[in-house]
């Protein structure tokens, strides 16, 4: 198997998906932002503060090549698309899920989160404006599954009969 990337705006479910995907395949669970916390010894909020977004950015691709191994679910940042070089790195190393919903949807569960510096004390109309300026990136995955009004279960048996159609 190859490594699957989940990739979608924060909040989508990439961390929580891929942890249930990872149990039900028998396979390693990656997950990105929690490897920058593991690497740098340093919160995500921390590494925005010291070196700002760039910074957090360039470290991000360091550990997506480097923690990127066969047989795992990968679930990425939220901002991974953001840089070019990072689709091409897990196109060439997987296969990659958008998990797409609405930004409403998004909204309700990351918006009292102090943990994601891109959220933070962001309005609705701030945060879709983010979210139009990378929808288009999110869509360069291989395949999108809605997760509206579906539970992380459901989500995860879908990409299980993705996976199973493609063999
Ligand atoms: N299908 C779902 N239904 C309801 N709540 C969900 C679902 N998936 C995730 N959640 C909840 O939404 C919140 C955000 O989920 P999660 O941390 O998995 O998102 P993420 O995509 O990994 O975000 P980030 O890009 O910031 O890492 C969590 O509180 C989680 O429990
Ligand atoms: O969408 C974003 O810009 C981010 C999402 C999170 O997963 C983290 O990678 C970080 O908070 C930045
Ligand atoms: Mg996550």
């Amino acid at each position: 198997m190859k490594s699957i990337y989940l990739v979608g705006f924060m909040g989508c479910g990439k961390t929580t998906v891929g942890k249930k995907l990872a149990t039900a395949l028998n396979c390693q669970f990656i997950d990105l932002d929690e490897e920058i916390v593991s690497h740098t010894g340093k919160s995500i909020p921390t590494i925005f503060e010291e070196k700002g977004e760039n910074g957090f950015r360039k470290i991000e691709s360091e550990v997506l090549k480097k923690v990127s191994n066969e047989d795992s679910i990968i679930s990425t940042g939220g901002g991974i698309v953001t840089r070019p070089e990072n689709i091409v790195f897990m196109k060439q190393n997987g296969i990659l899920f958008y998990l797409e919903t609405t930004i409403e949807t998004l909204y309700k569960r990351i918006h009292q989160d102090s943990n994601r510096p891109n959220a933070v004390n962001r309005s609705i109309e701030e945060l879709n404006t983010l979210f139009i300026s990378r929808k288009s990136f999110y869509e360069k995955a291989d395949f999108t599954v809605s997760v509206t009004e579906k539970s992380s279960k459901d989500v995860s048996v879908e990409i299980i009969n993705c996976l199973n159609s493609l063999r």
